[in-house]
């Protein structure tokens, strides 16, 4: 499997779709695993850090992903490359996102604490993800990277940038991964609209529609939204490690 055969045309550089990119057991699997008591609420969706919140919004300390976060997923990244260009070589930080339908998030970009590589699977529901172009100079923080405090900022953002109509959409399955690196994460806002049906679905609208799974569930043009779950990995540049902190510390 080659990742250059999956980039979704027609977008800034680079977005890529791989449909089926776990196997429905393995989804489920994921899923039961998913612990319940971890999520933090937000106002338009729950979401997990693993292994935790950023410090400042831009340190990890150094933990290990949980193995149902690992298996299989880590070893098909690298067999696709998918991390090879990132500091780490691999992700060290996830993002549970859970969306009720008529739940999104507002469009944003992820930001500096983390190398220009987002992997995204999918777990339950399809929907939309929305790409606008960003404006020149334009800088809109990080949304999701520092889970609750971040609320604020989400309704807060840059009136401006979220009134622009999104450029593109990606119709993301469950079991896909997207893959958003390059100018692509740098370059664009991407976020989900708060609606309970994705309509006008076709060829013509949606990017990755050659790519998709299976297009025949979306032929009459619209997705019912269902419960979604997404794990959004990522290698954050900077690491702590507890030992580090605790010696460096006595040290001064
Ligand atoms: O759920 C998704 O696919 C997007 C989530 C997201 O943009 C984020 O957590 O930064
Ligand atoms: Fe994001």
């Amino acid at each position: 499997m080659n990742l250059a055969d999956f980039r979704i045309p027609g977008l800034p550089s680079t977005f890529y779709y791989i449909p089926n990119f776990i196997t429905a057991s393995e989804e489920s699997s994921i899923l039961q695993k998913i612990p319940s008591q971890r999520w933090i609420s937000l106002s338009k969706r729950r979401l997990q850090a693993i292994p935790s919140t950023l410090l400042k919004g831009t340190t990890l300390l150094a933990a290990p992903l949980p193995p149902y976060l690992v298996n299989p997923v880590i070893d098909r990244f690298s067999d696709l490359g998918v991390f090879d260009a990132t500091p780490h070589r691999k992700p060290n930080h996830v993002l549970v996102n859970e969306y009720l339908a008529g739940q999104g998030i507002m469009p944003h970009e992820d930001g500096a604490a983390y190398a220009p590589v987002v992997a995204t699977i999918s777990l339950g529901g399809s929907l939309c993800l929305e790409i606008t172009a960003k404006e020149r100079g334009s800088t809109i923080e990080r949304e999701g990277a520092m889970g609750g405090e971040s609320q604020e900022r989400e309704a807060t953002g840059d009136e401006e940038e979220v009134a622009r109509p999104a450029n593109w959409r990606i119709l993301q399955e469950p079991r896909s991964l997207l893959v958003t690196t390059d100018a692509a994460y740098v370059s664009t806002l991407h976020g989900i609209s708060e609606i309970e049906i994705d309509e006008g679905l076709s060829a013509e609208t949606v990017a990755n529609w050659e790519l998709l799974g299976d297009e025949s569930v979306f032929e009459g043009g619209v997705n019912v939204r269902q419960e979604r779950i997404s794990l959004t990995y990522r290698d954050v540049l900077k690491v702590s490690s507890a030992a580090s902190k605790v010696f460096g510390g006595a040290r001064r």
